[in-house]
């Protein structure tokens, strides 16, 4: 499991453990991680570090300090540093005491910017703000990051690329581009998260002993293979397909027929026994699937399931949305709801569910049902997804480029938000989400969790989309096919 702390958490837990060490031993630790990963890059990019050259952007706390403590590291091995200081009175004094013993140079902001000194490194560093900092760059910090994205060197980015929301992964203002961000003690939410995410380009954890001093429960976490191959439901010898478990879904219209076929398609990949098909597209899912289960009088004369989907491709038929909440109520069985069924939900009555209830928004779904725009949710994902499990009281799954987890909160608090770590733009594609539906949906009727069977879903489908889309677009369908091999892959351990 990787997991990620807030900013509190971590300075609580650097308090604790700095506390017991000898006094600026911690940054030491940090940037002794941080000089040696300084070093592989520059192997990679300027064949050594012995005449490389290495610009260090300085801001005015301790990651400031971070980056000039390691580029006294690389100078005493040789390297051309010079440290860039966008507030030369309020540099680490150590650092800069230590890069200046090793031979390092210093520079001021505007000095940098009339040179060419960015733009000729080998290597820039990002030691503007780390956890410290609030809002996007500020002052001569804004004008120094475009720099260094416009300049060919690569950069890194020291604990977090500069000018993002450690805690949420919201990008408010300028930020550094990191192509590898060298994070301390544990990951945190914006390494995780986009829009910040893909401003941290590759992450490296560095070890610095603060694992004994973080609390149990993260805010956040990304399963691992190992972590979902414990959950991967498998049949025993007792097994039959009734305790496998049985999936109903009810998708699909006569205008959105193949909505029907694609959540079919996820739903007998997921480790259900037997998937029923309740809903206008029979004679399309019996075609290509004649292993479904076709019911023609809809959800209530289907027979008995462990779980309902419904909405991929409902359009207008809230009497069905109303049928599946109505029996799935009666029989106390978790729901899974999509796509048109999010709007067609009466949200009362999805409220005084007792039974677990999956919501499967992407942000455009979820901001209607927020009431805000769009954009306003793929700039705060974190936020839409808790906010939406709690005015729900239900587990959401909210789909996009960084697919999110959230469960509403019980008796004993919060559990950590899911972050997906498998995902690629190869699953934006028509359909991918009906499966995903399907394949979430089965899980469920397995005996998962609703944030188990959310989380495990999006692992499979993402890994699905990888394992299908090598060098070439795919197919929902693809992504349906493709799950058998990256259920393999995980239960193997490869
Ligand atoms: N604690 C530990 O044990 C360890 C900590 N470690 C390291 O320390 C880092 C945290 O250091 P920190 O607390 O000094 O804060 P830091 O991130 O350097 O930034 C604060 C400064 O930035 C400024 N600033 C803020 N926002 C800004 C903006 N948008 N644009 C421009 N400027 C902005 C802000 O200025 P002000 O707002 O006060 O004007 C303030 O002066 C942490 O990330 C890790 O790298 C490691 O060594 C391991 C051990
Ligand atoms: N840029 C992206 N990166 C990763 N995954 C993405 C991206 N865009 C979309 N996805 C994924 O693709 C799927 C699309 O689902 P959805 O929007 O419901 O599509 P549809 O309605 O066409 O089935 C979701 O699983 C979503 O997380
Ligand atoms: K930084």
């Amino acid at each position: 499991m990787r997991s990620a702390y807030s900013v509190e958490t971590v300075r609580a837990a650097e308090r604790e453990l700095m506390a017991r060490l000898p006094e600026g031993a911690l940054m030491q630790r940090a940037a002794a991680g941080l000089a040696a990963a300084c070093a592989q890059v520059l192997g990679r990019t300027a064949g050594r570090v012995y005449g490389s050259r290495v610009v260090l952007l300085v801001g005015s706390g301790d990651n400031g300090g971070d980056a000039l403590y390691a580029g006294a590291r690389l100078a005493k091995r040789g390297a051309g540093v010079t440290a860039v200081l966008t507030a030369p009175e309020k540099a680490h004094s150590g650092g800069l005491a230590a890069l200046r013993r090793a031979g390092g140079r210093e520079a001021t902001t505007a000095e940098a910017l009339a040179s060419r000194l960015i733009d000729a490194a080998d290597l820039v560093v990002d030691g503007i703000v780390g956890i410290g900092g609030h809002g996007g760059l500020r002052g001569s910090a804004a004008p120094l990051a475009e720099r260094a994205a416009a300049a060919g060197a690569a950069v890194i980015a020291v604990d977090l690329p500069s000018g993002v929301e450690a805690d949420t992964g919201e990008v408010r203002g300028p930020a550094v581009r990191a192509d590898l961000t060298v994070t301390f003690g544990t990951h945190k939410a914006a390494l995780l998260i986009d829009p910040a995410r893909e401003h941290a380009g590759a992450v490296r954890l560095v070890d610095i002993g603060l694992d004994p001093w973080l609390p149990e429960r993260p805010e956040l976490e990304a399963l691992q293979h190992a972590d979902v191959a414990r959950l991967l439901p498998r049949p025993g010898a007792e097994s039959d397909k009734y305790r496998r478990g049985v999936v109903g879904i009810a998708a699909g219209s006569t205008r959105y027929p193949g909505a029907a076929v694609l959540a079919v398609a996820g739903a007998l990949r997921g480790g259900a026994g037997a998937v029923r098909y309740a809903g206008p597209a029979g004679d399309a899912v019996l075609a290509r699937y004649p292993e479904t289960l076709v019911s023609d009088g809809g959800p209530r004369r289907a027979g008995r399931v462990q779980a309902w989907v419904v909405g991929p491709g409902a359009g207008d038929d809230a009497d069905t949305v109303a049928e599946v909440l109505d029996v799935a109520g009666e029989a106390d069985v978790p729901v899974l709801i999509d796509a048109d069924g999010l709007r067609l939900a009466d949200p009362d009555v999805v409220r005084s569910r007792t039974a677990p209830t999956l919501l499967t928004p992407h942000a455009g779904e979820a901001a209607a049902l927020l009431g805000v725009d769009r954009a306003e949710v793929e700039s705060a994902r974190l936020a839409a997804a808790r906010e939406l499990a709690e005015r729900y009281r239900a587990t959401v799954l909210l789909k996009g480029a960084t697919t999110l987890v959230a469960a509403p909160s019980g008796r004993d608090g919060t559990a950590p938000v899911r972050v997906n770590p498998t995902g690629t733009p190869w699953l934006a594609t028509a359909g991918s989400g009906d499966v995903l539906s399907g394949l979430a949906g089965s899980l469920l009727a397995s005996g998962l969790s609703a944030r188990d069977a959310g989380s495990v879903g999006a692992y499979l489908h993402g890994l699905a989309a990888r394992r299908g889309a090598v060098g070439a677009p795919l197919a929902a369908q693809d992504i349906a096919s493709a799950v058998p091999d990256a259920w393999r892959d995980i239960a193997s351990g490869s």
